[in-house]
């Protein structure tokens, strides 16, 4: 029997392993990780990441051939092949601070895999990582191996949070780079043999392992760029009186562009696109190309752009001031579907109102209070000022309360703010929502989920992002 391993049992170790367990009944599958908590998750009825299918596919298959544990040198020791699905967030001190990928989990893992092996085996990133970061592993490994054979491998995972059981059984393409050596040949084709068990070969890539590692962060950078696009041309749609969903529709037609991914939104968010974008640029600045690195950087900064916008817009509405009002804060996840909040819009959006003194109601179905108040207390690493943002004051912070229900956050409001594409914001009783605000009453809505000719029936004033504007905001004074 196959054995295979997997160092990282978070967001993509977790269900990528399931879904290869599920896949793959004759292969033993583990998957390790350094937290007691997280591994205990996995291991109860309450698994440490919601996301739609997960629960059902691990259940089918826990306990028999998947299993998820601490003992992480036992079952590394036992494998034959090794994924590594470790954190590899942005530095954030030191050589490349604010930009570098930080790859101390990922080296701890290689020394501890060096350490534990007596056995060859094949050793695969699933993580992200920079290019040429196998050459590293591949050093470290080989000077520690006492006789042993390591084939390294790329296999960047393209998932996505919210839909990752579905990317996972239906992939667009499973990337796998290796060395051109007869060896590593041997090795793509061993990795090649467990995704046939379910993705059609001809969706099953080979290339060299530096063609792998870059068309990760080549991908994540082509999808931001694409809403950092749409985003700024929401931003001329607004001062134009054009619709960016009929600007987007029109564009999307053209088969050489396609429909995907040109929602505006008040910013993308989660724990990687700006992460691989910095790492990118890091990169171009480390290789001599500066041009190349300021293109990419330009996507960040319009995303930055984007999330001030929508406070701008929020305060210059209300009279120019925030201060003491209550504004209810419809979704804080990074996107609907998800519990995640890495790098979530809303963390921007609500620091930014808080600057200017609001007071915060906050619900969001699947994120806690908890996750929350460290979210708004944490001071976030500003990569082009590094000692520039300060942490929330205690005051601020102060100034949140989270609820578990819309219509509680919403009550005796003065403004509501949608941050997340939730289904259920698209439902909910707008005419009681109405009822039970201050007035005027006002809706931001940064996901364009609502009908917004509807909600100004009721009597709201509604902005939403791109769109010609509300007729009582037109009065307002000019958003930069
Ligand atoms: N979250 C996502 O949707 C996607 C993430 N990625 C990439 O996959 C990698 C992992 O991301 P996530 O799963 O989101 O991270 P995560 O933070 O959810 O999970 C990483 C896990 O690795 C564990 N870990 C760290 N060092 C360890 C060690 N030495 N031994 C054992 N366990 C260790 C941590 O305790 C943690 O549970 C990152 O490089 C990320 O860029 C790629 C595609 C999608
Ligand atoms: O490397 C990763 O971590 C993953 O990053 C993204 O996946 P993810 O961040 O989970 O979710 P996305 O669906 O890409 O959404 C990212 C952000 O962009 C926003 N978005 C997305 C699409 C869109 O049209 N408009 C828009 O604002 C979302 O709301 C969200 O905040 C990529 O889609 C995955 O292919 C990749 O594997």
């Amino acid at each position: 029997m196959v054995k295979i391993c997997c160092i990282g049992a978070g967001y993509v170790g977790g269900p990528t392993m399931a879904v290869i367990a599920l896949k793959c009944p004759s292969i033993e599958v583990a998957v390790v990780d350094i937290s007691i908590t997280r591994i205990n998750a996995w291991n109860s009825d309450q698994l440490p990441i919601y996301e739609p299918g997960l629960e059902d596919v691990v259940k089918q298959c826990r306990g028999k051939n998947l299993f998820f544990s601490t003992d992480v040198e036992k079952h590394v020791s036992e494998a034959d092949i090794i994924f590594v699905s470790v954190n590899t967030p942005t530095k954030t001190r030191g050589l490349g601070a604010g930009k570098a990928a930080d790859l101390t989990y990922w080296e701890s893992a290689a020394r501890m895999i060096a350490d534990v092996s007596k056995s060859n085996k094949i050793v695969v990133e699933k993580s992200t990582v920079p290019v040429k970061t196998a050459e590293a592993i591949e050093k470290i490994l080989t000077h520690n191996s006492k006789g042993i054979n390591f084939q390294i491998l790329s296999n960047p995972e393209f998932l996505a949070e919210g839909t990752a059981i579905q990317d996972l059984l239906k992939p667009d393409r499973v990337l796998i780079g290796g060395r051109e050596t007869p060896d590593g040949q041997k090795a793509i084709q061993a990795l090649k043999d467990v995704y046939a068990h379910w993705v059609p070969e001809d969706r099953i890539l080979a290339t060299n392992l530096w063609s792998a590692e870059l068309s990760k962060l080549a991908a994540n950078a082509f999808l931001a760029q694409r809403i950092s696009s749409v985003n700024a041309m929401s931003a001329l749609c607004e001062a134009t009186g054009a619709d960016v969903t009929q600007v987007s529709h029109a564009v999307g037609k053209d088969s050489r562009i396609g429909p995907k991914f040109l929602n505006a939104s008040v910013g993308f968010g989660g724990s990687c696109f700006q992460k691989d974008i910095l790492n990118l640029v890091y990169i171009c600045e480390c290789n001599g190309l500066p041009e190349v690195a300021n293109y990419w950087k330009q996507v960040i900064k319009v995303n930055d752009y984007q999330k001030n916008r929508f406070v701008n817009r929020v305060v210059s509405s209300m009279f120019n001031t925030v201060s003491g009002k209550k504004i209810a804060v419809l979704g804080f996840a990074f996107k609907k579907d998800t519990g995640d909040t890495r790098e979530t819009p809303a963390i921007d959006v609500c620091k930014g109102l808080l600057g200017d003194k609001a007071r915060l109601s906050i619900y969001d179905p699947q994120v806690s209070e908890e996750q929350i108040q460290r979210d708004l207390s944490m001071n976030k690493f500003d990569w082009d000022h590094p000692l520039h943002l300060q942490p929330l004051s205690p005051t601020a912070v102060k100034q949140v309360s989270v609820v578990w229900d819309a219509y509680e956050a919403t009550k005796d409001a003065h403004g509501v703010c949608i941050l997340t594409e939730w289904n259920e914001f698209k439902t909910l009783d707008y005419q009681r929502i109405y009822d039970n605000m201050r007035k005027p009453a006002f809706v931001f809505d940064g996901r364009n989920i609502v009908n917004a000719e509807k909600l100004r029936e009721i009597g709201f004033i509604v902005y939403s992002i791109g769109k010609p504007l509300d007729p009582w905001l037109e009065d307002m004074p000019a958003v930069a």
